[in-house]
């Protein structure tokens, strides 16, 4: 569970600073599915930040399970983050020169988990989004489509609490955004994952059970009791 309390971050560039984000308050129970939108510039992408632990705020708290990662060491942070939390991105970030199976292997590596294991966990989450055919090619071999589901296989192999996913279909056309959507969303009822995700995408955001928006670093929480 999350718990923001009075979250700010402050960008100083020269003499200019922005705020962004405001003051954030907000709960987020075990398996939630939450989507935060908003405008450009209005602190989506600072916000999964600070709940990711990639950076810290300027001022408040971001507690996870108890644990305010505001005030944890580097090393810690680090640790907390790669048990925890999976990653995924609009830019898919796999590392050109291995396949998808090596891929989905790194982020076992941090946890010291043995090589045989890591291979066995890889090749069932690239199983689990789709690919069990596809274990060999690298990252140009594959469609986007294909690339992101690498990267979701990536995110979850490590069996996090938390998914959060910044724009995860910002680059894929509009078949390739379903396909998607629909892995994201058996992913997060198969494995009862809290999962956020930061989209521009109002079809999306409507059918989120919360939705969070964001302007000017300051959110308002709508429940849409519908789905
Ligand atoms: N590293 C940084 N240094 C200075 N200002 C920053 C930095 N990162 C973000 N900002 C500023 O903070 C504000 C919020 O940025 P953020 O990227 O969180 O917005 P966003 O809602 O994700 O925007 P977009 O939809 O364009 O991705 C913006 O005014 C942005 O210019």
């Amino acid at each position: 569970m999350y718990e923001l309390r009075g979250v700010t971050k402050r960008y100083t560039r020269g003499k200019e600073s922005v705020h962004a984000l405001d003051g954030v308050d907000l709960t987020i129970a075990d398996g939630d599915r939450l989507v935060i939108q908003g405008p450009t510039g209005g602190g989506k992408s600072t916000l999964l930040q600070m709940l990711g632990g990639l950076d810290r705020p300027t001022s408040g708290e971001v507690v996870l399970d108890g644990t305010d990662m505001a005030r944890l060491s580097e090393a810690r942070l680090t640790k907390v983050r790669s048990e925890n939390i999976g990653f995924v991105f609009q830019s898919f970030n796999l590392i050109p020169t291995l396949t998808a199976q090596e891929n989905v292997e790194t982020a076992l590596v941090p946890l010291g988990v043995k090589v045989k294991e890591r291979r066995e966990r890889a090749v069932e989450a690239l199983r689990s989004v789709g690919l069990g055919e596809r274990l060999g090619h690298l990252p140009d071999e594959m469609s986007g489509g294909q690339q992101q589901r690498v990267a979701i296989a990536r995110a979850l192999v490590k069996q996090p609490k938390v998914l959060l996913a910044d724009e995860p279909t910002g680059n894929l056309d509009e078949s390739m955004r379903d396909e998607i959507m629909d892995v994201l969303e058996t992913m997060w009822k198969e494995l009862g994952l809290t999962f956020i995700m930061v989209t521009h995408d109002s079809s999306l955001a409507k059918k989120a059970p919360r939705l969070v928006t964001i302007r000017k670093g300051k959110i308002t929480v709508k429940e849409n009791a519908a789905s």
